[in-house]
């Protein structure tokens, strides 16, 4: 494919008055899980109003979720698997799907897979903020128009008393295991310490303890990045024709740098220039630009905007200890048994940060130090790296 010419140039609409339309589509509140449901269908389940942290509250909640495998008579094989930050409720696609439809964990979940849904009854829900079903930004207030810039702060504690309130729908007591990479692993590790008493065993992938200053600058361009785009219109552009793309493929851009490795990008494209011309600065760009531009302008047709500027604060305001007391004290009510899974390569949430988060969790399934696999994939090693962390998942479900 000739990428100088093709459309990823062009920064193209996630919430245009078509996709708003489509948003508006979404179905009704369907309802909660049913036995004799297919696995893998979408549902909603309208949860009523949550209090947040921060003194604000949304009137009504609802989340999108998935789910695959059979449910226990006791609802006692349950594992709840909450998605990265752009990431959704599609974490397994049908069975003989492609890699097209297989979801973003199709190599770790299914029948005999790390998490093997022939005994687990898996339960993924799209994030509070998020933009795949759940409330955020681009839903309807009580007003009958968007949030938009309404829309409050949420934390990551925020999140998890959503999906608490799912738990509690659902009628699910007590998760067998809640497991999650990165965003996923910041509400894994909440669960286990606001909830010690409805876990059993949490799996941390390449996430920390606590959002540190580095991983806040890093957050904090790209929301300005989107912020700075006059088309983002303080948050309100929903009644708009045109949205914050360019600022939002920015974002998605600076964060590709975050998620992948300096190796990696060396040597899977070094100099290389596509394009007619000498690489001079004429007719053309690097492959690694093009590469980037690619994902920028890919994103703004499946993310909105103003969800992602929530979920990057949602990740920044992530301190286990915030209220708690210092770290030690604040993990040592966990019960739960883990386990902290770091990757040499990730340059956002370096493994020291995961070993610190180990070192203090009273029960791990690999000692003090966090369980490090090494791969040149950088942070995305957890969406990628399938035969690397599935042996520690299925040590995990199995202890
Ligand atoms: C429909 C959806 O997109 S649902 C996605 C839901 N979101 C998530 O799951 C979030 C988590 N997932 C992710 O972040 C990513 O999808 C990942 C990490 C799993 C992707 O990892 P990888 O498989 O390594 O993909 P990689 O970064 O190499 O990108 C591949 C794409 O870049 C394109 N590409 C590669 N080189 C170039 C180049 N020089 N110029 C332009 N495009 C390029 C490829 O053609 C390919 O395109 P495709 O996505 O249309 O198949
Ligand atoms: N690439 C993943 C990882 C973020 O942690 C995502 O976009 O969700």
């Amino acid at each position: 494919m000739d990428w100088q010419t093709s459309e990823d140039t062009v920064p193209s609409a996630f919430i245009t008055e078509a996709s708003r339309r489509a948003l508006r589509g979404t179905p009704p509140t369907t309802g909660a899980w049913r036995e004799g449901d297919d696995p893998g269908e979408r549902r909603f389940v309208d949860l009523g109003p949550l209090e947040l942290e921060s003194g604000r509250s949304l009137p009504h909640v609802r989340l999108a979720y998935e789910s695959w495998g059979e449910l226990a008579p006791d609802h006692s094989n349950v594992v709840l698997v909450p998605h990265a930050l752009t990431g959704d409720s599609h974490l397994m696609g049908p069975p003989g799907s492609g890699h097209a439809t297989a979801g973003w964990w199709g190599g770790i979940v299914g029948p005999g897979l790390a998490i093997d849904t022939d005994r687990w009854f898996v339960l993924a829900p799209n994030v509070l903020g998020g933009c795949q079903g759940s409330t955020g930004p681009a839903s309807f207030s009580p007003d009958g128009s968007e949030w938009g810039s309404r829309f409050p702060y949420l934390t990551i504690r925020d999140q998890v008393a959503a999906q608490r309130m799912l738990a509690d729908a659902l009628g699910i007591v007590r998760f067998a295991a809640v497991i999650g990479g990165s965003m996923g692993g910041m509400h894994a590790l909440e669960w286990a310490v606001e909830h010690p008493d409805r876990v059993a065993r949490v799996g941390v992938l390449a996430a920390p303890a606590f959002s540190n200053a580095d991983q806040l600058a890093l957050n904090s361009v790209q929301i300005e990045a989107i912020r700075m785009d006059p088309l983002f219109r303080e948050g309100d552009y929903y009644d708009e024709p045109e949205g914050p793309y360019r600022g939002l493929a920015l974002a998605r851009r600076m964060a590709l740098l975050n998620y992948r490795s300096p190796d990696e990008l060396n040597a899977r494209f070094e100099r290389s220039w596509q394009g007619t011309l000498d690489p001079l600065g004429h007719g053309g760009r690097f492959a690694v630009e093009s590469y980037l531009d690619f994902h920028g302008n890919k994103f703004t047709r499946r993310f909105d905007a103003n969800s992602y500027i929530a979920l990057v604060e949602a990740m920044n305001s992530h301190d286990v200890t915030r209220g708690r007391g210092p770290l030690a004290e604040t993990l040592a009510r966990v019960t739960a048994t883990c386990l902290v899974l770091g990757i040499d390569s990730d340059r956002l949430f370096p493994v020291e940060t995961q070993h610190l988060l180990s070192a203090h969790l009273p029960r791990t399934i690999h000692g003090s130090e966090a369980v490090v696999i090494s791969s040149p994939f950088g942070h995305d090693s957890f969406l990628i790296e399938d035969d690397l962390v599935s042996p520690h998942l299925a040590e995990l479900l199995a202890s």
